[in-house]
């Protein structure tokens, strides 16, 4: 046997094999692995793009430019009005007030004297007052840029004022400057022609120049700091949708708990995906800053590259926590993008907020603060603000190592620097992993399990003593009280003899060299739970779905579990996995008990188990999944390739080994399935359904793997395929509703169950060559001769048909008539002609019907506890309520001189697909024989049903076969 590596070398070699996994999926995911490094590219050169348009909307802008020698605006003009952004039609260059010949003479000549353009008449309106000025711009507004009012206070003195529009208003991206463009014109217009009166020389010179500052040019507005959080957030996004649906996908698929079965170490699993998307992300930041660099962007450049790479990092590795965290919520993959979409909304919005400078100000109480830094999109927002106005203008020297814990000179309101948002991003990251860690245990799995919502607080959680205690159902909803079992013994005398063994077993607390799996009395019931939900509460009741098993399973076996759907089967072998918690009792697996977290933790080296779904990557080869799980279960490194191959040998997979497992046929997953069960030398496989799918061919195949993989271990398979059981199983046992039923050999419970021999008369006139005519004449005449030959078989056999129909007859012969046979059918054979018999058909049992048998007596069971009524129609029309299950049912009134204890008909039944039985007909009315005790008149079932249906009383079957009759 392989030794198998243990404790830390075993959780390097798994989270070495799982890191290998990642890579191989993220390698094979090339479109989302190429998005995730190098979506930043697209996204900066947008970010570039807008800078432009921008930019060049700015570019008339002085303040844009760098001035080192401003020229002088000399005699600025008065601009037409319709310069103005956003004026009304018509309108006036100027409006005035004032009266007078010396004011109006002073208004033609600044209409005249306009540089460069003489203003028209009619774009000037007067008024005679200031107030008369104020009531037209009320009344008609933005249909003049300024207005001049004069008063001429004596011969040596006119006064003047000014009134212009001050809103600067936009337009195309551009700013209206009202005082250069209108104030400054019309102040030097007055003034000149004001001096030009007063001094009585029309032609005075009057020069008044304007020179704006020398000045560097200032990028007021930093296209990275303002629009990059955005779309650096978008970056990100695609990280952490991809992260969430590979963490959900690995447990929707069940793939995570198939890998903790073959023994995975949690923290291999969570510092397998951590590294490799850690990794990831560092490549996805330094391609960031790098693209920022090569798009020449001054925020890129003047910041240092070391402080921008660790804000795109931390921010990243963050998104990446918080991904690990939400995946622990959610079930679907398909869900992702949604969480994905939404987180990306609300960031948008907060930084928004955080751009318009909340909370992070000194009058924003910390608490605010703290909370909004819980969010990863407010601190990049803050961080690229903070780096934004770092880089505002040539001066500025950026952000460097040294300056990182320093706000900006001219900041009065920093309350926060890079190295705080640092910090904030790595506490919270740890934060978030330590989150996601905490609620994938609290939260229940598929299987509805989780563990308490102190589990951390156990010492034996952190010993690996005791800590895998688990419990059932949400954490927000109550469990109802569980109903206690009751104690039922087994009606089999098998089954009742082997839970003596094993009782006995545990009695004397002797262990048998020869079991390698001693189940003792387990018990599972899954709770039903109470969901307070918002607007209702819905209550599910607790369901039996184990109850009892005592069975011992021997080493170098093969024991079967069948039974119909929902019989316990999976659920058995869950418990035994340990997927499941088991509610009473105990399974010892090679004296490890599946009850204790260390146990536990034993069986899983020593186990291989083959899901009744496949659990594979479709992305993985054949391959890949034996490299992986063969590592995952501690095989040493060297011994791994050749244990694969080998594998793959034996499912005849060597030419599949390199191909996809998406692409393989339904088989060939199961033989992929079947060959990971069996890596590692297990000392106990479980089978749940291996061979579905297969075509007969693989399947033989799959049964030679089997039956060879028998040997030095035990094997438990369930199946719903007869001949597998009949062809593998050592021991068979059937289960229903939740017991063993059955146990034995597969010839045991075929003498046991079987029916015995089953005879099979069809009649001439009844096959197709003698098809009867359009009236049915030939089928009419097989009649007599079907009555005959049920009286034959009754005379000489002692028993009545099966099942009959007007082509053939079925009978059940018992075992013990076998001695009868050889005569009786030479017999029959010799009068096949009276009879009209056109076929005779003999045949043995099978381990099928044995199984309908069981199955349908569990049924009938369940069916007569619950006392549930159906409606029986007979041949007549009379319609009969009697109860579900019933053989025999006598029906009342029927009670006449010829036959005073009435009439009874047998009733047939059947299971539906869903394993419900239903009536599939009944026999003829018969008389009801004399033996019987309880008649009509004995019973008080005689009265209307509720639905005015007469009840039919049911006979004990002993009582009209007779104590011999089975
Ligand atoms: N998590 C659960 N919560 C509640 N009931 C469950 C749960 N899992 C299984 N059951 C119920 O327990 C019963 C046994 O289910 P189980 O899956 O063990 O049957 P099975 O014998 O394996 O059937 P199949 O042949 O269809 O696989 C079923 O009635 C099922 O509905």
């Amino acid at each position: 046997m392989v030794e198998l590596l243990t404790g830390f070398s075993l959780l390097v070699q798994q989270f070495k094999a799982l890191y290998k996994k990642n890579i191989i999926l993220s390698w094979r995911n090339k479109r989302s692995t190429f998005l995730q490094i190098f979506s930043s590219f697209f996204f900066i050169f947008l970010i570039f793009a807008i800078d432009k348009a921008i930019n060049s909307s700015l570019s008339s802008t002085t303040s844009y430019k760098n001035i080192p020698d401003p020229k002088p605006l000399v005699f600025p003009p008065i601009p037409p009005c319709e310069d103005k952004f956003f004026i009304k039609r018509p309108c006036f260059d100027f409006v005035y007030s004032g009266s007078g010949r010396r004011i109006e003479s002073i208004v033609e000549r600044i209409r005249l004297n306009n540089p460069g353009r003489v203003i028209p008449a009619d774009k000037v309106r007067s008024f005679q007052t200031p107030d008369a000025v104020d009531a037209w711009l009320y009344s008609d507004p933005m249909h003049c840029p300024g207005a001049l009012h004069f008063v001429e206070r004596n011969a040596t003195v006119i006064s003047y004022g000014i009134q212009t529009n001050s809103t600067s208003v936009p337009k195309r991206g551009r700013y209206e400057d009202p005082t250069f463009k209108f104030q400054i014109p019309l102040q030097i217009a007055a003034e000149r022609e004001i001096a030009r009166s007063l001094i009585g020389d029309p032609n005075f010179s009057w020069v008044v120049g304007f020179k704006e500052f020398a000045h560097p040019a200032v990028r007021t507005f930093s296209s990275v700091g303002t629009i990059g959080p955005t779309f650096f957030l978008a970056i990100a996004m695609f990280g952490f949708v991809f992260q969430i649906g590979s963490l959900v996908i690995e447990k929707e698929l069940k793939l995570r708990q198939a890998m903790s079965i073959m023994g995975l170490y949690e923290t291999s699993y969570w510092l397998s995906w951590l590294t490799w998307e850690a990794l990831i992300t560092l490549l996805s930041s330094l391609f960031t800053v790098l693209f920022g660099m090569m798009f020449r962007f001054d925020f890129f450049l003047h910041n240092s590259f070391a402080v921008l790479f660790l804000v795109f990092f931390l921010f990243q590795l963050n998104m990446i926590g918080f991904a690990f965290m939400l995946s622990t919520f959610i079930s679907k993959a398909s869900s992702s993008t949604t969480v994905g979409f939404s987180i990306f909304i609300v960031g948008f919005l907060t930084q928004l907020v955080t751009a318009f400078g909340w909370p992070y100000n000194k009058s924003t109480k910390k608490k605010y603060k703290v909370l909004w830094s819980l969010f990863p999109p407010n601190l990049l927002a803050k961080a690229l603000s903070l780096l934004g106005s770092a880089t505002a203008t040539s001066e500025d020297t950026g952000i460097s190592w040294s300056t990182l814990a320093k706000c900006h000179k001219d900041d009065n309101e920093c309350v926060i620097t890079i190295a705080d948002i640092y910090k904030w991003l790595l506490a919270t990251f740890c934060l978030w992993i330590l989150l996601a860690i905490y609620f994938d245990n609290i939260i229940p799995n598929s299987y509805g399990v989780r563990k308490s919502l102190f589990y951390f607080l156990r010492p034996g959680y952190w010993t690996g003593r005791g800590g895998g205690k688990v419990e059932e159902g949400g954490i927000c909803s109550c469990t109802s009280s569980i109903p206690p079992l009751e104690d039922v013994i087994p009606d089999d005398e098998d089954v009742r003899e082997e839970e003596s063994i094993v009782k006995q077993q545990v009695l004397e607390g002797s262990v048998d060299p020869n079991v390698s799996v001693q189940i003792r009395g387990l018990a599972k019931t899954y709770p039903g739970t109470i969901n307070i939900g918002c607007c209702k509460c819905s209550k599910t009741s607790p369901y039996h779905a184990l109850k009892g098993l005592w069975v011992n399973f021997a080493k170098n076996q093969l024991f079967c579990l069948l039974g119909p759907n929902g019989a316990g089967k999976t659920t058995a072998i869950n418990c035994l996995t340990g997927i499941t918690p088991v509610t009473a009792g105990d399974a010892l697996i090679y004296g490890y008990s599946v009850r204790s977290s260390v146990g536990m933790s034993n069986i899983r080296r020593i186990i291989g188990v083959c899901p009744q779904f496949d659990i594979l990557w479709d992305a993985l080869s054949g391959q890949e999944h034996l490299h992986l799980f063969a590592s995952i279960k501690g095989l040493p490194p060297s011994s791994i390739k050749s244990v694969a191959e080998n594998s793959l040998a034996e499912v005849r997979l060597v030419e599949a080994a390199k191909m996809r497992s998406g692409s393989y046929s339904g088989g060939m997953k199961r033989r992929l399935s079947v060959a990971i069960a069996l890596i590692g030398d297990p000392k106990l496989v479980i089978l749940d359904e291996p061979t579905t799918g297969m075509d007969p061919i693989t399947r033989r195949h799959v049964w030679d793997i089997i039956e060879t993989a028998k040997k030095g271990r035990a094997i438990v398979l369930t199946t719903h395929s007869m001949e597998e059981a009949d062809i593998l199983g050592d021991r068979i046992a059937i289960m229903a509703k939740g017991r063993l039923r059955c146990i034995g050999t597969s010839i045991r419970l075929k003498s046991r169950f079987g029916t015995g021999f089953i005879a099979n008369v069809s009649f001439i006139g009844s096959t197709p060559g003698q098809t009867p005519n359009i009236n049915g004449d030939a089928v009419a005449s097989t009649e007599p001769h079907r009555e005959a030959v049920k009286q034959f078989f009754k005379y000489h056999l002692e028993v009545v048909p099966k099942e009959e129909n007007k082509a053939f007859l079925t009978f059940v012969i018992p075992h013990e008539k076998e001695g009868l046979l050889t005569r009786f059918f030479a017999e029959l054979q010799d009068r096949e002609r009276e009879f009209g018999i056109s076929d005779i058909q003999l045949g043995l049992t099978t381990l099928e019907e044995v199984f309908l048998n069981i199955a349908k007596k569990a049924e009938l069971e369940i069916a007569v506890a619950e006392g549930i009524l159906v409606t029986l129609t007979l041949t007549s029309g009379q319609s009969l309520e009697i109860p579900k299950g019933a053989r025999f049912v006598g029906i009342p009134g029927t009670e006449s001189a010829e036959n005073p204890r009435g009439l009874m008909v047998e009733v047939y039944w059947e299971q539906d697909e869903d394993g419900v039985l239903c009536i599939s007909g009944h026999s003829p009315e018969t008389p009801i024989p004399p033996t019987v005790q309880s008649t009509a008149s004995a019973t008080t079932d005689l009265q209307l049903g509720r639905t005015g249906t007469v009840h039919g009383f049911v006979i004990d079957p002993s009582e009209v076969e007779g104590p011999n009759h089975r």
